[in-house]
């Protein structure tokens, strides 16, 4: 009795879920949305050609606002003033820092963040230069005005950046934009000083202004060219941006050309609040009081260091000179360097390997907050250790020891504190920013009016001890957030801005998060599936296959046969299920590890690759580069490969020569290998048996043991990352050979609708791959060898869709061919019609000679019609069975 096709097709095990995942199996979050113009699909280059933007942006506004902190003392001279009142202009600036983007970040709701960056950066020039022409003694007053509106301006760009990384960058990339964005902004706090303090020891104290200003010019063009408008809304339809770059500059840096959506009145007004709001909530409190702390202490450092550093022997100083204190300073900048390095593994690193292996993949912001525990224990020691040094008059270089790991810890803990508030916030990145430096600045500018007085009180050594105590207490405030930090955040002030990505499945469960954030490993099958994009479940149209299990093929289910052969006649395309079996499910396991063979393979250089090159037809193993081969339309074709021969791994040829990843593995390929003959054994006895054929026959026609030309071909597709490059990857063909084995994850296949023209793209029906499958198809010498009765169909491979095509696409196709010397002509006997029955029938055999070649001579032939360009490949067979066996 015959089954029809939905009485065959059984449906896979449910996995469709709807998350993209990154490369290394984490999650994509916020989920991007289809549209390349969504900055959250641009490329890893162009987000960080943008990043390095907003890093010296901030940097540059800081450099302005600061610039004069090593020439008060030489200014108070001029404006005949004292040097204290003379340090006011620094106080002024610090003020304008910390206050600034409250005043013009609403604004930038209205023109846009970029536009506020370019000018505020115009405007820090301009306070630059009225900064450097107050020389005369009545210009004090102006001087200090015009120092605290370079801070006013010099604060926005630092504050603007939270906001696009949120904009721009994935969860699991935020830690390292963040690190490097605040590593950029005290960069520049103790660049611009120290730079200038250079300059002030050479030239005019005015120099300390000049300087900046062709740098600043620089800056704002950098802006310029380069910046880009980050904001984009997933749920409406795309805002159309200029294409030209004249007219999108225009929209991006002048108002009324607008490249934002301007917001209604009321939100305007909020977000005038909002910072407030957010700065008060009981979690940014917590938050904010212990960075305030900490960054005390660095600020308390850097307050000290001269006086303890400058002061006589006799006096308890190291009698350093200014120039010696400049070399001091030195374990700032290599403490910067060092929380930049640390915080590139551990700002993402350390919040998602926890998540991973303790919160059972589900994230939230808090995660965050662990990093701040190194702070916790390092402040401290470092303290312990100033203290020490000062009091007991140590090596300066003991202090200079104390100086750095105070420093390192504390910028550690800056960038973390700001990423925690942002993503408690996800859509008021800026705002939480600005909460967070004023934070930071609030506390270092009062040190000054208190820390002498302080140190006279108790003691240097005190001083310290009492830093220590407190950060230890101020970590009871994170501890705290640790503890019950999702509550907390609710009880917010600005309740209806309280957004976060807590919740959010990050991980799936056995993907083993690299700590190096490489490549997480992948276990199985089904967990390699979670942890791509999933197949689109609304693409159309979509083949319907069977799905044939090979447990109840291995123990001889008949109806599993008749399925088989029905498949094989009417696509030439099902689904090989190989769980329930102990050799299938080693394959399946193994499947993944052979993609992980694949990918190191095709992450070899080109030039290491092209020393593999295959040579067809005279020698079919090798490496077959991108674009070597056309597809239907003449371009190029989008995939790699590289064929191993079965001979080779079974040690019946000499082997040649491999890259290192699959000569590392051939043990891994050779088991593959192996299992997959395993598997294609019960399918090649049930289709004999079913076609009254010795059992057999099929696979004495390709004994693995015989030389042969069967290959495992290891594939990799490119992403389809812009709309020219979602066309066909691979031509439309069909397998030479006898039968393949096809492992696939990412959808991208489509076989040809019987009865349909390969011109006809609507008959293209997309192939789901399914977990636990492989996908196994008939090849041509099935269809001469039935007499057309088993059926080889056309197929391909296009793009991927949806947002798979965003990703490497793997496959491992075991192509089976016969042995050398098998022979290409029809079988006789059983089901399988006789020329009698073509006769009748009015079919006619396309190529008479096929029949007279051995294996090895058709394979050959075909191969050299391919080269040629001539294959004019159809999908052939699928013709009625004989209906009374014919006897052998
Ligand atoms: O990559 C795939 O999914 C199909 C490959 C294929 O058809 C072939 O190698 O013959
Ligand atoms: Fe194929």
């Amino acid at each position: 009795m015959e089954k029809s096709v939905e009485d065959s097709v059984r449906e896979g095990p449910d996995i469709a879920s709807p998350t993209t995942f990154a490369d290394n199996g984490i999650a994509l979050i916020p989920q991007p949305s289809d549209d390349p113009q969504d900055p959250l699909n641009w490329s890893i280059f162009r987000k960080s050609r943008l990043l390095f933007v907003i890093c010296i942006a901030s940097f540059a506004g800081n450099v302005a606002a600061l610039a004069g902190q090593e020439a008060y003392p030489l200014q108070s001279k001029v404006y005949n003033v004292t040097v204290i009142q003379s340090s006011y202009s620094v106080s002024a600036a610090m003020c304008g820092l910390a206050t600034g983007a409250f005043f013009f970040v609403p604004l930038g709701h209205i023109v846009g963040r970029w536009s506020i960056t370019f000018w505020s950066l115009l405007a820090c020039l301009a306070c630059a230069v009225w900064s450097a022409c107050m020389t005369r003694e009545s210009d004090y007053n102006n001087f200090i005005v015009s120092r605290l509106f370079s801070g006013l301006f010099g604060a926005i760009p630092s504050a603007v950046g939270g906001g696009m990384i949120l904009d721009i960058f994935f969860l699991h990339q935020r830690g390292r934009a963040f690190i490097c964005y605040e590593i950029a902004i005290l960069f520049g706090a103790t660049a611009g000083p120290t730079f200038s303090g250079f300059i002030a020891g050479t030239a005019s104290w005015t120099w300390c202004f000049w300087w900046t200003v062709p740098f600043l010019a620089a800056t704002a063009l950098l802006v310029f060219v380069f910046a880009e408008e980050t904001s984009f809304n997933r749920d409406k339809a795309p805002m159309q941006r200029s294409q030209g770059f004249v007219k999108s500059r225009i929209d991006t840096f002048f108002p009324g050309s607008a490249v934002i959506t301007i917001p209604p009145k009321s939100e305007i007004i909020k977000s005038v609040v909002a910072p407030f709001a957010i700065g008060l909530s009981p979690a940014t409190v917590l938050c904010g009081l212990f960075t305030l702390v900490v960054f005390g202490w660095l600020l308390i450092n850097d307050v000290l260091s001269p006086t303890f550093l400058q002061n006589p022997i006799e006096e308890g100083g190291y009698a350093f000179t200014p120039v010696q204190n400049a070399a001091f300073s030195m374990a700032g900048w290599i403490a910067i360097i060092t929380s930049q390095v640390v915080g590139m593994f551990a700002h993402d690193g350390i919040p998602l390997w926890i998540c991973k292996r303790y919160y059972n993949g589900v994230w939230r912001p808090e995660l965050r907050l662990y990093i701040m525990s190194i702070t916790a224990v390092f402040v401290p020691v470092g303290l312990g250790v100033c203290g020490a040094a000062l009091k007991q008059h140590y090596h300066y270089m003991v202090f200079a020891l104390g100086y750095y790991i105070v420093a390192v810890a504390v910028l550690i803990a800056v960038p973390v504190a700001t990423n925690y508030v942002a993503e408690s916030y996800t859509e008021h990145g800026t705002e939480c920013t600005l909460v967070m430096t004023f934070y930071r600045l609030a506390w270092g500018v009062a040190i000054p009016f208190f820390i002498t007085h302080w140190i006279e009180e108790v003691g240097i050594e005190w001083v310290y001890g009492i830093a220590a105590f407190v950060t230890i207490g101020a970590w009871l405030l994170i501890m705290i957030l640790l503890w019950k930090g999702p509550t907390i955040r609710q009880w917010s002030l600005a309740k209806s801005l309280v957004r976060s990505e807590e919740g959010q499945k990050l991980f799936e469960k056995s993907i083993i998060y690299s700590f190096f954030n490489i490549h997480a490993r992948t276990m199985a099958s089904a967990e390699y599936f979670a942890s791509q994009p999933a197949f689109p479940d609304d693409l159309q149209p979509v083949a319907q296959m069977a799905t044939i299990s090979l447990a109840k093929l291995v123990a001889g289910s008949t109806s599993e046969a008749e399925a088989v052969l029905h498949a094989c006649r009417k696509l030439g395309f099902f689904l090989l299920d190989l769980t329930g079996d102990p050799v299938g499910e080693k394959l399946m396991t193994e499947v993944d590890a052979v993609f992980d063979v694949v990918r190191q393979t095709m992450e070899l250089s080109t030039d290491e690759k092209n020393k593999f090159n295959h040579d067809p037809p005279r020698d079919f193993r090798g490496y077959k580069a991108q674009g070597v081969m056309k597809t239907e339309t003449g371009a190029p074709d989008r995939c790699e490969f590289y064929n191993v021969s079965q001979d080779d791994l079974l040690g019946q040829s000499t082997p040649r020569t491999n890259p290192g990843p699959i000569a590392a593995n051939s043990e891994l390929l050779r088991s593959y290998l192996e299992h997959g003959q395993f598997a294609l054994t019960h399918i090649l006895r049930a289709l004999a048996t079913q076609l009254g054929l010795g059992s057999e026959t099929f696979r004495d026609l390709q004994t693995p043991t015989r030389a042969s030309g069967t290959i495992l071909r290891l594939i990799r597709y490119a992403p389809s990352l812009s709309p020219e490059d979602m066309r066909t990857g691979l031509l439309p063909h069909t397998d030479f050979g006898s039968v393949t084995l096809l492992a696939n994850v990412l959808g991208g296949l489509q076989v040809l609708a019987p009865d349909s023209a390969p011109e006809d793209e609507n008959a293209w029906q997309w192939v789901r791959p399914r977990p636990g499958c492989l996908i196994v198809n008939m090849g041509d010498a099935m269809v001469e060898w039935t007499g057309g009765v088993l059926r080889s169909n056309m197929h391909r491979v296009n793009y991927a869709p949806g947002n798979q095509r965003h990703v490497y696409r793997y496959a491992c196709a075991m192509l089976v061919r016969p042995y050398k010397e098998a022979t290409m002509s029809r079988l006789h006997g059983g089901r399988i019609p006789t020329v009698e029955d073509d006769q009748r029938e009015g079919i006619e055999i396309a190529d008479n000679t096929v029949s007279s070649l051995t294996a090895h001579e058709w394979e050959l032939k075909k191969a050299m019609i391919l080269k040629e360009g001539r294959d004019c490949a159809r999908s052939r067979g699928g013709r009625e069975l004989r209906p009374q066996p014919v006897a052998a």
